[in-house]
């Protein structure tokens, strides 16, 4: 089983939902409008607001209706998965940094709300965490989604792949300072796992942080497929899925944990 995906990494122009909603609307029509399409499509974190933090009152998307509705054409109109970054998503009890995945019917199959909440951004102060795990499947293949800072958390991440997940998608706003970081730990999760990262970065700047780009395809054998430089531009590569079968059979740790051992 072969899975191709296509990341859309760009710059995304602080609080203007609208103009965000445009620019990535043309780029899946673009991508999609190519001989060869993919399989799925990934966005970057937070890829309508952006960290507009304060305004969210006025610009979180009520409970991620206007995302759902456009997502859902667009994954329907060109027969595409898409997993939507994640956007603002207000509802009665807050305002949720959340991924939404759309199948290739406009169907929505994973709502995942970020964990771990990222203090160095003030993430804290004006959003609410999530309670769910990230677990979806795509095509037929397991898979988690995990948000930006929850990379940082392995534990997190493994109690996806412990339950199966063959692919963890990562979408992020990770600033350029700590580009060492982001590289390590996904080429970490990647080979303790043994499974496949997909990670979409955006590139680009706002009033506080200039960003890393280099979203990055990563084997379960911790091999990078592609990467990016820090500019804006669609990521493609295609996951073997025998692949991870294969690693997880040469070196079973899924047999060799011993999570009764763990405290
Ligand atoms: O952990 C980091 O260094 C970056 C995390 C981050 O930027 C985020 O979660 O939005």
């Amino acid at each position: 089983m072969k899975l191709k995906v296509a990341l859309i990494q760009l710059d995304i122009v602080f609080g203007r939902p609208l103009e965000n909603i445009n620019s990535v609307t043309k780029k899946i029509k673009s991508i999609m409008s190519n001989e060869n399409t993919p399989d799925l499509i990934v966005l970057p974190e937070l890829w309508t607001t952006s960290y507009d933090l304060t305004r969210l009152d006025e610009i979180a998307d009520n409970e991620g209706k206007e995302t759902t509705e456009m997502m859902s054409q667009l994954a329907k109109e060109h027969h595409v998965n898409i997993i939507a970054g994640s956007i603002a998503k207000k509802s009665k009890q807050g305002v949720t940094n959340t991924m939404l995945t759309f199948n290739r019917e406009g169907g929505v199959i994973g709502d995942y709300s970020k964990l771990h909440l990222f203090q160095l951004m003030d993430e804290h102060h004006y959003l609410i965490p999530g309670k769910e795990m990230g677990l979806f499947e795509i095509d037929g293949v397991s898979a988690a989604g995990m948000i930006c800072y929850d990379i940082r958390f392995p534990e997190w991440i493994r109690s996806h792949t412990a339950k199966g997940a063959e692919i963890i998608f990562v979408v992020a706003q990770w600033p350029l300072p700590r580009l060492n970081h982001w590289k390590a730990l996904l080429i970490s999760r990647a080979i303790e796992n043994q499974c496949y990262v997909v990670a979409c970065n955006r590139s680009g700047s706002d009033p506080n942080n200039v960003f890393a780009g280099h979203s990055i395809i990563i084997d379960p054998w911790g091999e990078i497929i592609s990467e990016a430089d820090t500019e804006e531009i669609v990521l493609t590569g295609t996951l073997d899925l025998d692949q991870v079968k294969s690693v997880r059979k040469q070196i079973p740790i899924f047999q060799d944990r011993r999570p009764d051992f763990y405290k």
